[in-house]
């Protein structure tokens, strides 16, 4: 990318950013321009984005797609899908796309083709999720499946975990999935207080295998199992692994015949698309899996075709950017109005910040612009009755993504209309808030005193011109998830292009890992911890007292 080049666009960014900041006010926007809401739509089928309750012109949406046009983000997209090495700092291609290029063209790897390898894995998982869903599969003692733990963190937790809960309509009766990933026993610990051993199949899914948190959690799994049924042979019928790391899972002692592998050109955060993927075969079949791996193809097939002003990746991204780094909003909210979506804010977290959360460039220099913005939220409508408050009436600017589905899941009708009011609601509330006119008008038909009426109108002013992007489609069906996450991948893949971060790597979670290993005998008294700084011997003390 040239710099010259990106230089003359942040320039034109900031110019304006003042006018905007200054002039634009989105209700008199929708008011003097019948066709803002014409102009500014993006649609893939029936997934449709409406950005124009943004802060933004026909001006600033050129002026960013020359940024992107200055960064390349094209061509890097196009060496990301042909397998360029792009994640420079560990050496390896991002090739999570290929998890879902079901019938396109081979892609290669060192001069391999890796669509017969993933295609293997996905036939070894439909023929294994068969023996469980027809309790061919028997455990131990001769007991069908009935419950499936699947433990991992990160990466190897999260995407089924968000999946497994947005696909609940689609559910398979008589198997229940559970997730383990935090290191607190208290996870593991209620999670198998209710789980019968001889119908409990464990899945222990880690990338590298060498994760503790995971290792913990499977080895007190392990020692829950063999305590129950008594027999070490037991493992073999109740535990199956995950991994790129096969030798690894033989270590720990699961036969690599119950292994599902992947491979490094798949980030953590990328690998719900892989054999990761294995506790949502389970939950609702390899059919609707497959669905949602050709969602994502569609949105993948979308991102490499639809010019730059019709890609709806790009256009998130790149509003997303002229907040973040024009108009300062340090954070982005996703507000889902299902609640079947409960988990999407947590999976965008990982997603996103541990992608973009980056403060060098790509080759080592720092960065002084702002990069990932953090990222938050909750479903909607519950989140009103909690936070909304302060995107409406606080001082930080706070882009939302409301999404919401056309058509519910569920025969309650009235609910569904009740919910998509408040979504478009809220999204029309933030835009055009209220002014202090409106709210002293409407005040002037109680029993107020005019003193009262001054001191209570600006508490009720709203005032408005606030962003949001709305993402409404028929319905979530496993397809449209599929669309939905890959269509945040690639906008984060696009705003890391900008920022020229590394979106693939994250070298900012070794330290605490690292100060973790170190402090473990300190904390268990084997050590002493006076050595450390002031603040973290002193705790280790005040811990050890008390203990006792
Ligand atoms: O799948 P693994 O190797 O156990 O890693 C789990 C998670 O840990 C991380 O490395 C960060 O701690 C994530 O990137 C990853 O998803």
């Amino acid at each position: 990318m040239s710099t010259e080049n990106m230089t003359t666009c942040w320039d034109k960014l900031d110019q304006l950013g003042a006018e905007v900041s200054k002039n634009l006010n989105l209700r008199k926007a929708f008011a003097d321009d019948p066709a803002r809401f014409d102009r500014f739509q993006v649609a893939l089928d029936d997934l449709f984005v409406d950005y124009s309750k943004n802060l933004i012109t026909d001006d600033v949406m050129a002026a960013l797609r020359e940024l992107a046009k200055a960064a390349q983000v094209e061509s890097w997209r196009d060496r990301m899908f042909a397998g360029d090495r792009i994640n420079v700092t560990e050496n390896r291609a991002v090739l999570h796309t290929a998890l879902r290029n079901l019938d396109g063209d081979p892609v290669m790897v060192d001069g391999h083709d890796i669509m017969p390898d993933i295609k293997d894995v996905l036939a070894r998982m439909k023929a294994f999720a068969a023996r469980i869903h027809t309790g061919d599969w028997k455990g131990h003692t001769g007991k069908a499946i009935t419950d499936v733990v699947n433990i991992g963190i990160g990466g190897s937790d999260l995407g089924p975990v968000m999946v497994n809960e947005a696909l609940r309509p689609y559910h398979i009766d008589g198997i229940r999935c559970h997730f383990v990933s935090n290191v607190d026993g208290a996870h593991i610990v209620d999670t198998l207080k209710d789980l019968d051993a001889e119908t409990t199949l464990f899945i222990i899914a880690s990338k590298t295998f060498t994760t503790d948190e995971t290792l913990t959690n499977a080895y007190s799994a392990r020692d829950w199992l063999i305590g129950l049924l008594k027999d070490e042979a037991a493992v073999a019928k109740h535990f199956v692994a995950v991994s790129t790391a096969l030798d690894k899972v033989a270590a720990f002692g699961i036969d690599t015949d119950n292994a599902f592998g992947f491979w490094d050109w798949v980030g953590g955060r990328y690998s719900l698309w892989s054999a990761i993927g294995l506790p949502i075969i389970l939950a609702v079949g390899y059919d609707k899996f497959e669905e949602l791996l050709r969602g994502a193809q569609a949105m993948d097939n979308h991102f490499q075709t639809a010019p730059i002003d019709q890609n709806i990746p790009v256009t998130l991204a790149l509003i997303g950017v002229w907040y973040r780094n024009i108009l300062g909003a340090s954070s982005q909210a996703i507000l889902p109005y299902d609640q079947h979506l409960s988990r999407l804010p947590a999976y965008l977290q990982q997603a996103d910040m541990e992608s973009n959360g980056k403060s060098v460039t790509r080759d080592g220099k720092p960065i002084f612009y702002e990069t990932g913005p953090i990222i938050w939220g909750e479903p909607g409508t519950n989140g009103q009755h909690a936070f909304y408050q302060l995107i409406h009436q606080g001082t930080e600017l706070i882009p939302v993504d409301f999404i919401v589905a056309a058509n519910a899941l569920h025969p309650l009708a009235n609910h569904h209309d009740k919910l998509v009011a408040n979504c478009f609601a809220q999204a029309e509330a933030l835009m055009r808030g209220k002014t202090e006119a409106e709210v002293r008008d409407e005040l002037s038909g109680t029993n107020l005193t005019p003193a009262e009426i001054d001191v209570l109108a600006p508490q009720k002013v709203f005032a408005g011109n606030k962003p949001s992007n709305m993402i409404l489609y028929k319905q979530l069906d496993p397809f449209t998830l599929g669309r939905l996450v890959a269509m945040y991948e690639h906008k984060i893949f696009v705003q890391g292009i900008i920022w020229n971060v590394n979106s693939y790597d994250q070298w900012g979670v070794e330290l605490g890992k690292q100060l973790a290993k170190e402090l473990l005998p300190m904390v268990q008294a084997t050590q002493s911890g006076d050595a450390r700084d002031a603040s973290t011997a002193g705790l280790i003390k005040q811990l050890q007292a008390l203990r006792g």
